[in-house]
């Protein structure tokens, strides 16, 4: 099959990673991660299933976004590395953040202590600004969740997957967000009533994010992500702002404009707190 050569994708030979002495490391929608050795050093090796790869228009979609996630270079968001040349897979490989997913620090780890939830929180809005800040369009991540978050060994969050979300919106020939049930529970409620978005629902799940990382875990937990979204989008329900554990300024300031209902109404994640605005670069698929 090959790469499609319309799409510029730096292409990695297979013969240069070793796929045979990789470890599993994580499964998500697309298919399952991996760690291998490139050129000695390690890796994370992104399969993505046949079922989503195998249909050319779907797979298409897979290496633009791969494409535009080459060219973006922050500290704050995992650098993509190439594609594999492989005959019978797709297969991409990025860097490899051996400290896991906030998920996983958050399930570990319970509440954060102030200053790290404030050090992450800027982490992940500093990777996000330099995504909504990109020229000529903004890129809007789409499924901003605490497994789309991951940790470096110096303790620092990167951000991945922005934009592929999309792909299996497409795929459906509809409008739903990753088959992960994650997705649901960070969901800005335009996104769950099908209208069309912009970079605010970025904002909208960063919110929640700052708020889990203070609460120490998701609220409504014993609801489906589902559920939680349904009622986010049409009751306005909301988590608690009004827990001890969460800091004044966070508590009055940030977190309700972030979780308005109308997006515009949202605070951007920039420092300087102007209004997101309606961002036509986002309209939906
Ligand atoms: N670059 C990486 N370095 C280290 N671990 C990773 C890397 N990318 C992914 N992982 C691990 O693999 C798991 C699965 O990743 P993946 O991005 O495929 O799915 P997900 O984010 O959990 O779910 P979804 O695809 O639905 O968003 C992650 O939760 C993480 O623990």
């Amino acid at each position: 099959m090959g790469l499609d050569s319309q799409t510029p994708c730096y292409e990695i030979d297979s013969s240069e990673v070793d796929m045979e002495e990789s470890k599993l490391i994580g499964e998500g929608a697309y298919g399952e991660v991996y760690l291998v050795k490139w050129r000695g050093t390690e890796v994370a090796a992104k399969t993505i299933r046949s079922s989503i790869s195998s249909i050319e228009i779907v797979k298409k979609a897979f290496l633009k976004e791969l494409a535009l996630w080459q060219k973006l270079r922050h500290p704050n968001i995992v650098q993509f590395l190439g594609v594999l040349k492989n005959p019978d897979r797709l297969i991409f490989i990025t860097e490899y953040l051996r400290n896991g997913s906030l998920y996983d620090i958050l399930r570990k780890k319970g509440r954060l202590d102030q200053q790290t939830a404030v050090a992450y929180a800027l982490d992940i809005a500093r990777g996000m600004n330099y995504l909504h800040q990109h020229k000529p369009h903004a890129i809007i991540h789409r499924d901003l969740t605490p497994r789309n978050v991951l940790q470096d060994e110096a303790g620092h969050l990167k951000v991945t997957d922005f934009g592929l979300s999309k792909i299996s919106q497409k795929r459906d020939n509809g409008y739903k967000m990753t088959g992960g049930t994650g997705s649901y529970r960070y969901m800005a409620p335009e996104v769950y009533r099908r209208e069309s978005y912009g970079k605010s629902i970025d904002v909208f799940s960063f919110a929640l994010i700052v708020h889990e990382m203070f609460q120490g875990g998701p609220s409504n937990n014993a609801e489906t992500g589902e559920q939680v979204a349904d009622k986010r989008a049409y009751e306005d329900s909301r988590p608690s702002l009004s827990s001890y554990i969460y800091p004044d300024p966070i508590k009055m300031q940030a977190s309700p404009r972030m979780l308005a209902q109308e997006p515009r109404l949202q605070t951007d994640i920039r420092r300087n707190n102007r209004t997101a605005g309606d961002d036509p670069t986002g309209s939906a698929i």
